[in-house]
């Protein structure tokens, strides 16, 4: 048996008739950063979306902590432990900040408790939600509603985080902010993280490892320590 946190093994997906996932095959080591990377229309999203549950698979299983998870619907993978910051953020335009993050309590489930907080280190990680915690969240700039989609989803407490393009958009001292995050709940939570991202010199500054799409499938998977970004895009062609 693996020791993975995450697994998947021949895992298809589908819009209708048009297969856009083939035979993908991901193992993610716990407390490890993994860069999902490919080019535009690879099916990265789709995969985010599988493993999160948002999307059906059409074969394949998923095992989460050892678990099949495959035929979990969404709100239960995420009370399982797996927080997703999907593509383009989704974040609640009429709530709060505030209520924004709590949403994100509540989706956790049973692992944070009842009448639980949103805890505290999530400020720390992102000090600007506090200063704008009474705010709605349409009001929000990119950065910031980026800063919220991440604080939400870390509110479940989850063991595993899936981002799908956090820097898109978002101007470079937020970059460093989401950086600094995404280190932390690595290095002292033992998170374990999946992360989509185009832009490679920034994913290449903390992720462990990657894996390489292209047309659906998992075509490369190594070390960032020893293939470069420069080495690694050459291979995929972005
Ligand atoms: N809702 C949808 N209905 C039909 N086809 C879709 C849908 N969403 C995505 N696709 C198709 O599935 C394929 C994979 O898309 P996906 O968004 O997963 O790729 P991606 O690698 O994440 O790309 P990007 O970097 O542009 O987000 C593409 O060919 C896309 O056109």
């Amino acid at each position: 048996m693996s020791g993975a946190l995450l697994s998947t093994e021949g895992l298809a997906s589908a819009y209708g008739q048009s297969q856009v996932l083939w035979d993908v095959g991901i193992e993610l080591a716990p407390g490890t950063a993994t860069a999902l990377i490919g080019r535009n229309g690879v099916g990265k999203s789709t995969l985010l979306g599988a493993i999160a549950g948002t999307r059906s698979a059409t074969a394949g299983r998923i095992v989460f902590e050892g678990a099949d998870i495959t035929g979990l619907p969404a709100y239960r993978r995420a009370r399982a432990g797996i927080g997703y910051v999907p593509q383009g953020r989704h974040i609640f335009p009429h709530l709060t900040v505030m209520e924004n993050l709590e949403t994100g309590l509540s989706a956790g489930g049973g692992r944070v408790g009842g009448n639980a907080r949103v805890p505290q280190h999530i400020f720390d990680l992102f000090p600007k939600l506090h200063a704008i915690r009474d705010r709605k969240g349409g009001f929000l700039s990119g950065g910031e509603q980026q800063q919220l989609a991440i604080g939400r989803a870390l509110a479940g407490a989850p063991r595993l985080l899936l981002l799908d393009e956090p820097t898109e958009g978002i101007q470079p001292n937020v970059v460093q902010q989401i950086e600094a995050a995404l280190r932390t709940v690595r290095d002292t939570l033992g998170m374990t993280i999946l992360i989509v991202e185009q832009y490679l010199d920034f994913v290449w500054r903390f992720a462990d490892g990657y894996c390489a799409m292209q047309g659906g499938r998992i075509v490369g998977r190594g070390s960032t320590a020893t293939e470069t970004a420069a080495e690694v895009a050459h291979l995929v062609q972005i």
